[in-house]
């Protein structure tokens, strides 16, 4: 029996120090998130990082917390109820880190029958710290406890026509009542080694601004050309102008050069071009989260405010919403009836 199988980063158990420490280890302790030898990167994240960022994270984590949980948790159990009531085949959530455990959402699945998954990682955008690690998780859960299970993997969506236009008609609902002269698209950041060592030609990226627009191969594996698309796609679709748009990119850690330009810089030179009225948008992430709400929506407006903007507001992502849901209820049913997968890999 089919099956669909959604999986998100997950959060911390609640915005303590004492459950932020764990959920930050088993994260960066990931060797596709923090990419060094072992050793060294047991060094970084045990002995200097886990040293003082579980209580500066927890105190992020607490300004942003729900009533019912972790605001991504919450948002992504939202939108897995609906998709349920959209489809006939069983649904589970798993979490890539945390207690909310791919293997349980598995496990789940198998005992409602399912042996052929479709597996939808929640992210618009390839990376190899996001989307590749939730596919090398599931495959080794997989191999480990549910040999029988056929995995499909559905690719990054970032510029299929229904996403694009589940995001322009939210981002257009967003903008509603807020007269803005700025629009800024401000997605996680990777380092930009990343970016190198996902490319299969070895010679394609250069991240110099100009090889995202040339075709190659490499760009079904490169998160900046996946992202500049985006941005190309919804402002062709709210007819948007070159001088109304621009992207940049945030949450980097010290140490490696990170994709620039960085956000809180941008913030700075947005401002100081004159620009008011500033509206942010944060399509790497279908729900909000930390992010998001904190880093955007509270720590960003300060910092445009400060720089000597006037108004700032921060649009949600897609939630729960209810196009963004029917969208991924078609694509998965359409699977389901025929096998094959809508979105496709990008050359
Ligand atoms: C777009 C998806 C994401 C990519 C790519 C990504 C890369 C990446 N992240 C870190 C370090 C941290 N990220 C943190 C939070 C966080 N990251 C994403 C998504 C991507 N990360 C989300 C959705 C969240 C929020 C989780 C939540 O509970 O709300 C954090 C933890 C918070 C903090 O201390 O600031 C860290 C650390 C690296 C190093 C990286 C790529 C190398
Ligand atoms: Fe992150
Ligand atoms: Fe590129």
């Amino acid at each position: 029996m089919k099956g669909v199988l959604l999986v998100n980063l997950g959060s911390p158990e609640s915005p303590t120090a004492k459950d932020v420490k764990p959920y930050l280890d088993e994260f960066l302790m990931d060797e596709r998130v923090i990419d060094a030898p072992k050793w060294l990167r047991t060094i970084l994240v045990r002995g200097i990082i886990l040293q003082t960022r579980p209580k500066k994270s927890a105190e992020a984590y607490a300004k942003i917390w729900w009533e019912e949980g972790s605001p991504l948790v919450v948002i992504s159990e939202r939108f897995s109820d609906k998709l349920k009531t959209q489809t006939e085949m069983p649904v589970a959530l798993g979490m890539r880190y945390g207690t909310m455990s791919i293997k349980k959402a598995m496990q789940e699945l198998k005992e409602k029958g399912v042996d052929d998954v479709l597996l939808v990682p929640l992210y618009p955008h390839y990376a190899m710290s996001s989307f590749e690690t939730v596919v090398v998780k599931v495959l080794e859960e997989q191999k480990a406890g549910f040999p029988e299970m056929k995995i499909t993997t559905l690719p990054a969506f970032y510029k299929h026509p229904e996403y694009i236009k589940a995001l322009s008609e939210s981002i257009k609902d967003g903008l509603e009542g807020f007269d803005y002269d700025h629009i800024l698209f401000s997605y996680h950041g990777i380092p930009e080694r990343h970016i190198r060592k996902n490319d299969p030609t070895s010679f394609h990226c250069k991240i110099d601004g100009t090889c995202c627009k040339v075709n190659s191969v490499a760009h079904n594996t490169c998160y900046r050309h996946q992202v500049y698309d985006t941005t190309e796609m919804v402002k062709a679709y709210l007819g948007l102008q070159e001088e109304q748009v621009s992207s940049s990119f945030q949450s980097r850690l010290a140490g490696d050069p990170w994709l620039k330009p960085y956000t809180d810089y941008e913030f700075e030179r947005l401002a100081k071009e004159g620009k008011k009225k500033l509206a942010v948008i944060t399509p790497a992430f279908v729900s909000d989260c930390l992010e998001t709400l904190e880093e955007i929506a509270m720590e960003g407006k300060h910092q445009f405010i400060e720089a000597g903007g006037e108004d700032y507001k921060h649009i949600p992502c897609l939630n729960d919403n209810d196009l963004w849901v029917k969208v991924m209820a078609k694509w998965v049913n359409d699977w389901q009836a025929t096998n094959k997968l809508d979105v496709v890999p990008s050359t």
